[in-house]
């Protein structure tokens, strides 16, 4: 038995010997054959020969998956897919072994508007649809692994995946979770139709100072005026001046207390608001905005050495009325009629221009600058990147609202196109404030509650003149030449009525110099103090 079992072992082995030599003898052969059909030497016919064949076993285990899948596919297309990327990071996890429903539209639009990959679904449990007034509400959670701003990054291709327009897509964040995402999806164009105006209690609550209502009738804007500076360009007859007296007329509502300097470049477009102002002026001079703005930089620089010396002296920084300078149209400023002195005096205005702006953060001066002519240099580089909120009605073309937004405009996250506006839609504006677009349309404030909103402003503020601790000298100085009608008034008046009693012209005249802060000019009348440059003192030292 023992010999037999030895015997049969010994056969096995020859014979798959001699198999194995018959087909080494056929592989042989083969490499022969495609060596001498291909002329390559022997280890790269071997190397060929071997690749050739593992492609073709990794094609047929593809095309297998792939009947597989499609087969299983339609039954379970969650579960199956989490199977294929059990190794990606990016799989839901909570969809486990169970099969998840996932939500067609979400799903489908997402995943080719490549915000989620082709492995991951909108969980339809996940996903509330509402209908409301304006549109169809999606609030849903996109994967996890996925975050709100992976969404707001393609907005504008989600939107061609809805089939609407960026303009017809609003979106928001929410404040539980970094994956919930709310849509919103308009049923008409933007402001199609006309909100309501608000009204004074409405403004008086928002948060901040609303510029205008978003596209679903809510108030929107900034959160706050200080330290800020506002650019508004559009082309002309968009709206640009109502949009600004609208927010003139909030910011009377809701900033408290400021002092408004304004430029009408365009002559009436901000007379409503003369009254308010601390200083109008009605011009296309542009020696009449740089004297404005060399009035606002000398006031800028006068706060800074206060909060200097308060640092320097270890007590708590000043706190300062807040100045809001106001010009409409503004590029006219800034142009030049081609001559060396020209071009001089365009460039001294838009450096000071420039100063002006970058120091509002700490001096407490706004400027709001609007311009019709949102051409390249119309504003100059150097100052409009100063602007930290800016505002593009509509515009002819994407490059021109690049003027106005900053030249990376298009690749912040979810921008609007301004050119896309309707134009027949008058006020509309995308306003571009700490990185976020938001659609708005500026409020169309009736005239009549306009001039009420001026009224009531201007009487508490001479209210609270009168309440306010007794004056400085220059201040009463200012009040007699006012009273008496005057723009002059000789040293020997002013003196005694600021209480001077010295009889010596050289020493009252030294006396009410000390006391004012600045010295006397001379005129044909004699030496006396001019009203305007009384006013510019006082107004340089608050
Ligand atoms: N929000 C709005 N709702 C309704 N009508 C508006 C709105 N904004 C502006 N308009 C109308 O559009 C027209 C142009 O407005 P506006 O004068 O403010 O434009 P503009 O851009 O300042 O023009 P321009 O630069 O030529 O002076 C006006 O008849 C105004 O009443």
């Amino acid at each position: 038995m023992g010999k037999n079992k030895n015997a049969q072992v010994s056969d096995d082995m020859a014979g798959q010997a001699a198999g194995a030599i018959g087909g080494l003898a056929v592989v042989f052969g083969i490499l022969a054959a495609i060596k001498d059909k291909l002329g390559l030497s022997w280890p790269t016919t071997v190397l060929l020969t071997a690749g050739t064949l593992v492609a073709l076993g990794y094609g047929a285990w593809r095309l297998r998956a792939a009947i597989v899948r499609l087969v299983a596919g339609e039954k379970l297309p969650a579960a199956a897919l989490k199977q294929e990327a059990a190794a990606s990071v990016l799989v839901d996890p909570q969809t486990d072994a169970e099969p998840v429903p996932a939500h067609p539209e979400l799903t489908a639009a997402l995943t080719t508007a490549g915000v989620i990959s082709r492995e991951q679904v909108i969980r339809a449990d996940e996903v509330t649809v509402t209908d409301v007034p304006t549109g169809t509400l999606y609030d849903f959670l996109v994967p996890k692994g996925r975050t709100y701003e992976d969404v707001e990054k393609r907005l504008g291709t989600v939107a061609g995946m809805f089939g609407v327009t960026r303009l017809h897509l609003t979106m928001e964040r929410s404040r539980d979770n970094e994956r919930r995402v709310k849509l919103l999806k308009l049923h008409e164009p933007p402001f199609t139709h006309p909100f309501p105006a608000p009204t004074r209690q409405e403004i008086e609550t928002f948060p901040g100072v609303p510029f205008g209502h978003d596209v679903t009738g809510r108030l929107a804007g900034v959160p706050t005026f200080d330290k800020a500076s506002l650019l508004v360009a559009g082309m002309t007859q968009m709206g640009k001046t109502t949009l600004v007296n609208g927010i003139i007329t909030c910011l009377l509502i809701a900033y408290g207390e400021f002092e408004m300097y304004l430029l009408d470049g365009k002559f009436c477009g901000l007379t409503k608001f003369e009254k308010k102002a601390v200083r109008y002026e009605s011009s296309d001079d542009p020696a009449v905005f740089e004297d404005m703005v060399d009035e606002l930089n000398r006031r800028s620089d006068n706060r800074y050495a206060k909060i200097k010396e308060a640092i320097q002296n270890r007590q708590p920084a000043p706190k300062f009325t807040p100045v809001i300078f106001i010009v409409d149209e503004a590029a006219d400023f800034f142009a030049h009629d081609e001559s060396k002195e020209g071009k001089e005096q365009a460039r001294r205005i838009a450096e000071k221009t420039r100063s002006l702006v970058a120091k509002s953060l700490e001096s407490g001066i706004s400027s709001v600058l609007m311009t019709q002519r949102p051409s390249t240099n119309a504003i100059p580089v150097m100052v409009r990147d100063q602007f930290l909120y800016r505002m593009c009605l509509y515009v002819a073309s994407a490059g021109t609202a690049k003027v106005a937004l900053g030249d990376t405009y298009f690749d912040t996250v979810a921008p609007i196109n301004p050119a896309l506006l309707d134009p027949d839609i008058k006020g509309q504006a995308v306003l571009f404030a700490n990185g976020r677009s938001t659609l708005i349309r500026g409020f169309n404030f009736e005239d009549q509650f306009i001039w009420s909103i001026v009224d009531e402003a201007t009487v508490k503020q001479q209210e609270e003149a009168i309440s306010a601790p007794s004056k400085t000298p220059i201040e009463h100085a200012i009040e007699i030449l006012r009273n008496d009608g005057v723009d002059f008034m000789l040293t020997a008046d002013l003196a005694p009525a600021l209480g001077i009693t010295e009889s010596d012209p050289a020493e009252r005249g030294k006396q009410l110099s000390a006391l004012l802060g600045i010295n006397s000019g001379r005129t044909a009348q004699g030496r006396g103090y001019k009203l305007d440059d009384l006013i510019a003192a006082a107004r340089s030292s608050s």
